[in-house]
C-alpha cells in the first residue's frame, strides 16, 4: 500500500502527452505514503514523481503547488511542479487532481547525525525566506483553530489524566496565542511536517525536503519546532539529543538570527509542535478514516514529547 487510485502505463501514456516530457516508458507506485497516491514515472526526459490526490480539496492545492514552484524558482531544494504546455501544473487524471514533479535524488535519513541536521537547519532558514513575498496565503489547517475544534471530539475517548493534560495545554497555547510574544513572531509560509521522512539526503548533502501537503502560513518558529522534534529527539524517550540540535539551531542562525520574542517563545512552541501531532495522531487513531488500511501512527510519542517540553528546561536558542 498505499495506491489508492490505480493508473496504468496506458493511462498515463496518453495524458503525459500534454507536457514537455516525451513519452512515458514505465510507472511503479510508491508504496509509503499514506495521503496521496504515488507513482515514480520514467519519460524520454527522465524519472519524475506523479501525485493524485486522495483528500486535499481541490482549492487547497494551488497553495501548495504554487509554494513548491515559487521555492524551487529561488534556488531552494523542493521537487518543482512540471508545467504543462499551457503553464498550468495542476491537472485531474483517472477523476483525481494530480501533478507531476521532479524526482529528488537519495533517500531519507532515518537515523541523522549532526551532519544532517546541520544541513536542514540551514535549508529550513533558507525557505522560510524565500517564502515570505509568496503572493498566496493559506493558513496552516492543523493550527491552534483545528486543535480547539478537534479536543473536544477526542477528550471522550481518553481518561481522566489525559484528558486534563490535553485541555490545559490547549488553554496554555490559546493563552499564548494570544499574547504579545506570540505577535511579535515572525512569520510566511512553512512546510509544517517537517519529519525525518520528508527531507532526502545523497551521504551528508540534503537533496530536498518534499511532502508539502501540510504547509500553511504559520509562525517560523513553528516550523522549526516541529522540525526539531522529530529531527533532533531520541526517539524512545523523546528527549532532546543536544548534538543534533544544536547542529540544527547554529545552522539555521547563521542563515537568519532569530529574534528577541523568537527566544522567549522557543519553549513554548516546541510544546505546541508536540501538541499539534500528539492531537492529530490521537484524532487519527480513535476517528480512523474507513478507507484507512494503515497502522496509526503512535500518540504516546508525542504524549511524551509534549511531557517531556513542559517539564524540562530546553537549550535556550540564543
Ligand atoms: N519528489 C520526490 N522525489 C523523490 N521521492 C519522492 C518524492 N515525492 C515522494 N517521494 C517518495 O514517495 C514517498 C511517499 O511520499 P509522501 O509525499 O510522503 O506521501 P504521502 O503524502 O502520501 O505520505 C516518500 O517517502 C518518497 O520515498
Ligand atoms: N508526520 C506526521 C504524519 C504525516 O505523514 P506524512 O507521511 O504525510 O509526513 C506524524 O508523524 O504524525
Amino acid at each position: 500500500m498505499a495506491v489508492f487510485t490505480p493508473v496504468s502505463l496506458d493511462d498515463l501514456s496518453g495524458w503525459i502527452t500534454q507536457f514537455p516530457l516525451g513519452k512515458a516508458l514505465s510507472i511503479r507506485g510508491i508504496s509509503s505514503g499514506i495521503e496521496n497516491s504515488n507513482f515514480f514515472i520514467n519519460t524520454d526526459s527522465g524519472e519524475y514523481v506523479l501525485t493524485l490526490f486522495e483528500k486535499l480539496e481541490a482549492e487547497q492545492l494551488p497553495f501548495y503547488l504554487e509554494l513548491m514552484r515559487h521555492l524551487a524558482e529561488r534556488g531552494i531544494l523542493v521537487p518543482a511542479p512540471v508545467a504543462n504546455r499551457d503553464g498550468k501544473i495542476l491537472h485531474q487524471l483517472n477523476g483525481k487532481p494530480a501533478a507531476i514533479v521532479s524526482k529528488l535524488a537519495g533517500e531519507s535519513q532515518l537515523a541523522p547525525q549532526p551532519v544532517h541536521c546541520a544541513e536542514l537547519g540551514a535549508m529550513l532558514a533558507c525557505m522560510h525566506m524565500a517564502a515570505e513575498d509568496f503572493p498566496i496565503r493559506q493558513p496552516n489547517l492543523r493550527g491552534l483553530e483545528w486543535w480547539l475544534q478537534t479536543t473536544p471530539t477526542v477528550l471522550p475517548y481518553l481518561p481522566p489524566e489525559l484528558q486534563q493534560l490535553l485541555s490545559s495545554e490547549v488553554k496554555f497555547q490559546q493563552d499564548f496565542a494570544a499574547g504579545q510574544v506570540y505577535a511579535e513572531l515572525p512569520l510566511g509560509p512553512v512546510h509544517a511536517d517537517l519529519f525525518r521522512n520528508n527531507a532526502m539526503f545523497v551521504g551528508e548533502n540534503l537533496t530536498g525536503i518534499f511532502d508539502f501537503y501540510f504547509a500553511g502560513c504559520d509562525t517560523w518558529l513553528f516550523d522549526l519546532a516541529v522540525t526539531v522534534n522529530d529531527w533532533c529527539v531520541d526517539l524512545d524517550s523523546g528527549a532532546l539529543d543536544l548534538p543534533r540540535l544544536q547542529a540544527m539551531l547554529d545552522a539555521y542562525r547563521a542563515v537568519r538570527p532569530f529574534t528577541a520574542a523568537e527566544q522567549q517563545a522557543w519553549q513554548p512552541m516546541l510544546r505546541a509542535a508536540a501538541l499539534r501531532f500528539w492531537l492529530s495522531r490521537l484524532y487519527d487513531f480513535y476517528m480512523p478514516r474507513a478507507a484507512e488500511m494503515l497502522t496509526p501512527h503512535d500518540p504516546g510519542h508525542f504524549e511524551r514529547i509534549l511531557r517531556l517540553r513542559i517539564s524540562e528546561a530546553v537549550p535556550a536558542l540564543a
